[in-house]
């Protein structure tokens, strides 16, 4: 169809359904066209409405007689489109794109790359799909067998639930363009997900385990993943990673294996790391200085092995990433303690400063063991790591994101691509085993140009660790310590330490009853009588539970009586699991204003005394001592806890 003096009409929207039209600004008509030619809108149509304050996306949609131009508000995209560094890294990746180039994009966590690949994969694909529309579809060789709708783009993720979100994502973009998006990922039915797949969705965002069974068992949609035009790969520097997803090399193997097919793919290979390198440990800086044969890892380097893993040939690099993949809205600080002083200093921020925040630890029995303390604290928080069942998976990060000032406590399970709306602080319960999972992990909030703040606690057996992050980020200076007012950690110990109590007498319990239900079952397999009761239950599993029971009330009315003074506001609040009543102050200042408000104040005091020296200096010849450094350097003092000092790395 071809519009002659392109004259559009309003259309009338009341007779639609009012879910359908959500988020439209209107709906025009053209009213003057020839039904010979089909009327496609270019890349630079695209972007330039992109560019425009109320950017809009025009999608075709063919019907029966005539075509329709639907233009929807980007509220639609559940995100206000004004965002100035995501529209830049957008529109940065979309003048590559226009080249049909092969993109390895590097920009820092929440700057909205997934509409970077996401984007130009949906106009590649409505472009296509404009191109073929006179040609005939993919028919099968054999008559009997049924005709396939073409698969399009691939879109891979290392975790589940980034699969999902990309995809509720992509969907919420291609809402009018009619393109069907399916997601196939490990822990679901995998019946259901044929059938998403025998609808023959043109886009599939997939975790490489589960799409790789589906296409070893021949599945029909997926025998045409040699012919994808667009592949996108999440987080590529974690799926490449050595020992990982042995799948994604299979396919890349599969997918590569038609030169004409390959040259034709356009590639989308994405990471907020994706050109962090480490420094090299000592032993092989040595070796380097000795002239021995190892290549120091420099980021063009660790480029060069992405794209010969991935069977690349001349990408557009695009390395927009600033301050080491880290958004410049974060403010990252630490709180130096013993690893059993961790607990302590966990419940004392989310009793002080409330808000949605998201605590990683390194293993999941640490996630387990913390939920249940925090729970018996009636913290409420929400377990994910990769032994939970996906549904549960699902659950726990849909209730996160619909309750305020929610606590999830993950592995690194969480850790990349997640974007969950109104993060205020990730606390690393654990330091990091790496930088990138430091940089992901602590991506997941300031997103968007939103504010955040990541607390990271150090024991004295981290520091190790702790140094390495430092040096592979470039940074300069220690992390400021998180200020902590010690008055108020006395009570937060008689809370935890009851908890902790509590803790041991259940699963003291729990042994005892599991030890007893094993007895009897070999008792009545063996087909004897044992008075189990009497041996196991009887007396030491009693008095556990009864002790439990009088430490919870305890606990109890412990949790009644307010933590912090009393003329700061309360909220007195009853949580309906444990009928215990919760004390949440509310209303004090903002962690990260408590942050800020200690930097400053350490600054002036700095300066200060600096005067004071200066002074005494110019009028009795006063020297200042050589060793007076800095006043709060080295870590884990009360001191610097306190104050939020900014001492100087020790990189000995
Ligand atoms: N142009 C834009 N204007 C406003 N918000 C945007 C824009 N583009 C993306 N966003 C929003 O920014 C947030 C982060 O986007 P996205 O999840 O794609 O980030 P990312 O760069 O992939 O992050 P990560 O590295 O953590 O995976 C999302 O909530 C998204 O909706």
């Amino acid at each position: 169809m071809k519009s002659k003096k392109n004259i559009w009409r309003s259309v009338d929207t009341a007779c639609l359904n009012a879910k359908d039209t959500e988020g439209l600004i209107g709906i025009e008509e053209c009213v003057d066209y020839d039904i010979d030619t089909v009327v496609s809108f270019t890349s630079e149509e695209w972007f330039r409405k992109k560019d425009e304050s109320e950017r809009s996306v025009i999608g075709t949609r063919r019907r029966r007689k005539n075509a329709r131009k639907f233009t929807f508000s980007v509220s639609t995209w559940q995100y206000n489109c004004r965002d100035e560094k995501a529209k830049q890294n957008q529109k940065t990746f979309a003048k590559k794109w226009e080249r049909r180039r092969d993109i390895l994009g590097a920009s820092e966590t929440g700057s909205g790359k997934t509409l970077a690949f996401g984007l130009p994969i949906l106009t590649g694909i409505l472009d296509v799909m404009e191109q073929s529309s006179g040609k005939a579809p993919n028919r099968p060789e054999n008559k009997n067998e049924v005709m396939l709708k073409p698969l399009y783009a691939l879109v891979l993720t290392p975790t589940r639930e980034l699969a999902f979100q990309v995809k509720n994502h992509l969907e919420s973009v291609a809402k009018y363009t009619g393109i069907k998006i399916a997601v196939i990922v490990g822990g679901m039915a995998a019946v259901k997900q044929e059938r998403l797949l025998a609808q023959g969705p043109e886009v599939v965002v997939a975790t490489p385990g589960r799409l790789w069974e589906l296409i070893q068992q021949g599945n029909p949609h997926l025998s045409q993943i040699e012919d994808i035009r667009f592949l996108a790969i999440d987080e590529t520097d974690r799926m490449l990673e050595k020992g990982h997803f042995q799948e994604l090399h299979d396919l890349l193997e599969k997918i590569n294996l038609d030169k004409t097919k390959k040259v034709r793919r356009q590639n989308f290979v994405f990471s907020a790391t994706l050109t962090l390198v480490h420094e090299l440990p000592q032993y092989l800086k040595s070796k380097i200085k000795k002239r021995k044969k190892v290549d120091a890892m420099t980021p063009v380097n660790k480029l060069r092995k992405i794209v010969e893993l991935l069977g690349i040939t001349d990408p557009k690099i695009v390395d927009i990433s600033q301050g080491a993949g880290m958004s410049a809205t974060l403010t990252e600080c630490k709180i130096s303690c013993d690893v059993t002083d961790k607990d302590y200093y966990v419940y004392y921020f989310l009793m002080r400063h409330p808000g949605r925040t998201l605590i990683f630890c390194n293993s999941i029995g640490c996630v387990r063991r913390l939920c249940t303390l925090l729970g018996l604290l009636g913290c409420q928080p929400l377990p994910l790591h990769a032994s939970m069942q996906q549904r549960q998976r699902l659950k726990s990060l849909e209730r996160f994101r619909d309750i305020n000032d929610s606590v999830l406590i993950a592995t690194d399970v969480a850790a990349r691509g997640l974007d969950i709306p109104r993060v205020q602080h990730v606390l690393h319960y654990q330091t990091p085993r790496t930088s990138e999972s430091y940089i992901h992990r602590s991506g997941r909030t300031a997103r968007a140009s939103q504010e955040g703040i990541t607390v990271l606690l150090i024991a004295p057996d981290e520091l190790q660790n702790y140094l390495k992050i430092c040096m592979t980020l470039a940074k300069s200076t220690d992390l400021p310590a998180f200020p902590v007012q010690e008055n108020y950690l006395a009570a937060v110990k008689r809370r935890i330490n009851l908890a902790r109590e509590i803790d041991k007498l259940q699963l003291q319990v729990r042994k005892t009853n599991s030890e007893a239900g094993w007895f009897k079952k070999m008792a009545e397999e063996m087909d004897i009588i044992v008075d189990v009761n009497k041996k196991y239950d009887a007396e030491e599993g009693r008095q556990c539970r009864d002790r439990a029971e009088v430490k919870r009330k305890q606990l109890s009315s412990l949790l009644s009586t307010p933590l912090f003074p009393a003329d700061l506001p309360r909220n007195l609040s009853l949580n309906v699991h444990t009928s215990q009543f919760i004390d949440k102050p509310y209303g004090e200042e903002k962690a990260i204003d408590t942050l800020k408000n200690a930097i400053e104040s350490n600054v002036q005091r700095k300066k200060r005394i600096s005067a004071v020296y200066r002074i005494k200096k110019r009028s009795s010849g006063f020297e200042v001592p050589k060793n007076v450094k800095s006043l709060n350097s080295g870590s884990g003092s009360d001191r610097e806890r306190n104050r939020g000092s900014r001492g100087e790395i020790n990189r000995k």
